[in-house]
């Protein structure tokens, strides 16, 4: 493999981070490209300094293992990853592919000196759910250092993430989808307000003290190190995560090759976690792993790529009385109750938390349940008029689309028919259709505007999808099939 970086010594790659990356979230992500069929070659991040070999080197001395057919190669689409070698013969299933002694994985430690005490207190100002920029605060940490233990891993990490947070304002307009415009935001804002503090706090340490031996940190550096353990961490039995080396070579897939055992408890010294064959590993083939079931946000905001034909994707609703009320007329559901229930019937969306004080109102559309079973049952309910024919059913029940017709035909027929309209609405919060995305994928758009493109493409799929189901439900509905 080429090296990207073979003139960059570590201390020129790490002074890099912290003296280039000045504006605000900068990067050179809106200029590069991957085009729809790249050589290999320019697939990849280019990496701080990359050396694929002298990592897995450093595994090895360190009392790791890699299997001996295992390369780190280029794909097309997906950057570096794991493959069996072309030549070495199938690798069988059951056998250990990598294993990392328990020194190997970097995660948060107990503070070791009042440096690592430092990097504890900006750790303790994160919010839980933005875990990945307390584990990132720690990569900081080890990027900084000259004699960092973990360099050979930091060298081979990617320079740049095709996260949102680092797209030009045009492309975060592109994602044309308000859930994950909140989330961009307030990521965003969060790094600019946590460089402030970062600075703050900093201010007054000393040299010997400093987290980061001294060097600045920004919003940018800090939005590198936050998208690298979002993209590359790993939570394991303990939930603690961990930045895995070679392991986070292994590209994602849902139907993987190869899973991630831990053995050992997190804080014991024998902790150890390795890689191993799911099923049989050809020659040529991919390792993969499957990074977890869910929706296109999650892939794009956390790991900066977009999976065509997800089947979690989902949109995104908030319940809302009186949203369900317009659909549902739009629908022609006669008289809809929706923005005032019955007492009984609040009494059933309070049981689907739906109603009341900590109502949780998010609810989707599309994935395997096709609609979120706690709309459904609302919607079931809110439409039918006879409190005793619904107090027959239990939740589960209401909640359930394989049920057929729980309360009668004419019920689902309006629910499917207000899902439906729910639908038509949401397609109608996209500026444009899919055939227009499809034409500016064509034209092979810069790499962030086709991130952004594919992501709202995918979300009308989804909708579109569910519009399909739902219609042959309600033929089936209509041609009386279902049993009553
Ligand atoms: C844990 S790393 C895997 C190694 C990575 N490809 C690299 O070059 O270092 C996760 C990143 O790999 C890429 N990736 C992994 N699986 C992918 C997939 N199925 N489709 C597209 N990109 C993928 C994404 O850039 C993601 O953020």
């Amino acid at each position: 493999m080429a090296a990207a970086a073979a003139g960059a010594t570590p201390g020129m790659a790490r002074k890099a981070l912290f003296t280039t990356t000045t504006t605000f979230l900068s990067s050179s992500l809106s200029r590069s490209r991957r085009g729809l069929s790249c050589s290999a070659s320019t697939a990849a991040a280019p990496r701080i300094a990359q050396r694929p070999p002298e990592l897995l080197r450093w595994v090895q001395r360190e009392g790791g293992f890699v299997h001996p057919a295992l390369r780190v190669v280029d794909h097309p689409e997906h950057g570096l990853g794991v493959s069996a070698a072309a030549t070495d013969g199938d690798i069988p299933s059951g056998d250990v592919l990598i294993s990392l002694p328990g020194r190997l994985p970097l995660r948060l430690r107990r503070p070791a000196g009042a440096a690592d005490a430092v990097l504890m207190q900006l750790a303790d100002q994160v919010p839980e759910e933005l875990w990945a920029m307390r584990l990132g605060l720690r990569l900081l940490q080890e990027r900084a250092k000259s004699d960092s233990f973990w360099w050979p891993y930091i060298a081979n990490l990617p320079e740049t993430f095709t996260v949102p947070i680092f797209f030009p304002g045009e492309d975060i307009k592109n994602l044309q989808y308000a859930p994950l415009l909140h989330q961009v935001n307030k990521r965003c804002h969060f790094l600019l307000e946590f460089e402030k503090e970062v600075k703050h706090k900093l201010g007054s340490v000393p040299l010997e003290d400093h987290p980061f031996c001294g060097q600045d940190v920004n919003s940018s550096s800090l939005g590198w190190a936050m998208s690298a353990a979002s993209s590359r961490a790993f939570r394991l039995h303990g939930e603690i995560p961990m930045l895995l080396p070679v392991i986070d070579m292994c590209n994602h897939s849902f139907n993987p090759n190869a899973r991630i055992v831990q053995e050992g408890n997190v804080d014991s010294p024998d902790m150890s976690v390795k890689v191993v064959a799911e099923t049989k590993i050809d020659q040529n083939a991919a390792v993969t792993l499957n990074y977890g079931c869910y929706p296109n946000d999650f892939f794009l905001l956390d790991y900066g790529f977009v999976l065509t034909s997800n089947p979690y994707d989902q949109i995104e609703l908030g319940y809302d009385g009186t949203l369900l009320d317009a659909a549902s007329m739009a629908a022609g559901v006669s008289s809809p109750n929706f923005s005032a229930p019955a007492k009984w019937q609040q009494d059933i969306l309070s049981q689907l938390n739906l109603y009341g004080d900590g109502a949780i109102l998010k609810v989707g559309i599309g994935g395997p349940d096709v609609v979120d079973g706690r709309l459904l049952a609302a919607l079931r309910v809110l439409i039918a008029a006879d409190p005793e024919a619904v107090r027959g059913h239990d939740l589960k029940t209401l909640m359930s689309l394989e049920e057929k017709a729980p309360l009668g035909p004419a019920v689902e027929a309006s629910a499917l028919r207000t899902v439906l309209a729910l639908c038509t609405i949401a397609l109608q919060h996209f500026h444009t259709k899919i055939m227009e995305d499809e034409a500016i994928l064509k034209g092979e758009p810069p790499l962030t505007t086709e991130l952004a493109v594919r992501f709202r493409l995918q979300k009308k799929v989804v909708i579109l999808d569910v519009m399909q189901n739902l219609g042959r439900r309600l033929k089936m509905l209509s041609q009386d099939k279902f049993t009553v």
